[in-house]
């Protein structure tokens, strides 16, 4: 039997109009509405065509966004004194950094992250708010994960008790989708490039999340029949052309739900980004 494919389009329509409705509650009580800084760097063609993405979604939501670009000579100093005025905005109540960061500065990519003020951190990847996560308290969670856990919940996909294996470890996807499944009671499994019998582990998962890097890494064999496959890989095959992880076309008659790539989980990381900054408005607007 063939999965059931977990269109993003639907969910992410969802998500968005419960952050409107939020927004709409916060402009009704403070008459203020939220305010998203993005920072890209350089002249990277993906990169340029997400923040535009994240530019009108915002647009369409009520949410005033702003997008600060700088050149790809950029200093660290002075990326760091924009972040430090975007903290110091009032205006503004969440920032992002668009990564990846041109070749020069990519050595100090952490402390930029780390400092953006937690409470504006719509990426969550501030340290307090990782550590806030891994302990269960309230913080900013990373888009991809929190987007991915989101589609699950609304699909009525069940996490209680099952057997969740992620394959990634990076600090973005893997480690707090571990978190966030292990807090909603799975036995969450993670495997990596020094796994042994990754495929062996991969094909015991009731849920399997697949966040490598690489093209069809996930085949028909690593997956157990009626298993959720998540595919979060973003590989650009083609200057206008994504695909993911997972050996979709093949996976998709063993499995009982998948995420295809594009139309998955990528539409709900945006989705989630714009949760996460009325979340953060809310935190720093509302007593
Ligand atoms: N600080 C930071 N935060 C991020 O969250 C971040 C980042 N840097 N750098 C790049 C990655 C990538 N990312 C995506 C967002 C939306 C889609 C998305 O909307 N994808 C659609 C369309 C993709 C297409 O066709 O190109 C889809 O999958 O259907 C994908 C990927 C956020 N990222
Ligand atoms: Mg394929």
């Amino acid at each position: 039997m063939s999965a059931t494919i977990l269109w993003g389009k639907l969910y992410a329509e969802k998500l968005k109009s419960e952050a409107r409705a939020k927004i709409i509650e916060l402009s009704e009580k403070t008459g203020i509405a939220p305010g998203l800084a993005v920072i890209i760097v350089g002249g990277n063609p993906a990169s340029q065509v997400y923040v535009r993405n994240k530019h009108k979604t915002c647009e369409e939501m009520g949410i005033n966004s702003q997008i600060v670009a700088l050149a790809e000579n950029t200093g660290r100093q002075e990326l760091i004194d924009n972040i430090e005025k975007l903290n110091n905005d009032k205006g503004i109540h969440g920032i992002l950094l668009q990564l990846p960061l041109p070749k020069g500065l990519q050595k100090y990519e952490n402390e930029f992250l780390y400092k953006i003020s937690p409470v504006k951190d719509v990426d969550g990847f501030h340290p307090i708010n990782a550590g806030r996560l891994s302990i269960g308290e309230k913080c900013m969670v990373p888009c991809t994960p929190l987007g991915c856990i989101k589609m699950m919940e609304l699909a009525d996909i069940p996490i209680e008790g099952k057997k969740a294996v992620i394959i990634g470890r990076s600090n973005i996807v893997g480690k707090p989708m571990a978190n966030l499944l292990l807090a909603r009671n799975a036995t969450v499994t993670v495997c990596h490039s020094h796994t042994a019998d990754l495929a062996k582990i991969a094909a015991e998962a009731d849920i399997l999340v697949a966040a490598v890097g690489r093209p069809n890494f996930v085949t028909a064999d690593m997956v157990k029949s009626g298993a959720v496959v998540i595919d979060v890989g973003i590989n650009r095959i083609a200057p206008k052309k994504i695909t993911g992880d997972v050996d979709f076309d093949n996976v998709k008659e063993k499995a009982g739900f998948i995420t295809p790539v594009p139309g998955g989980v990528g539409l709900l990381t945006i989705a989630m980004l714009m949760h996460n900054t009325v979340e953060a408005a809310k935190m720093q607007l509302l007593p």
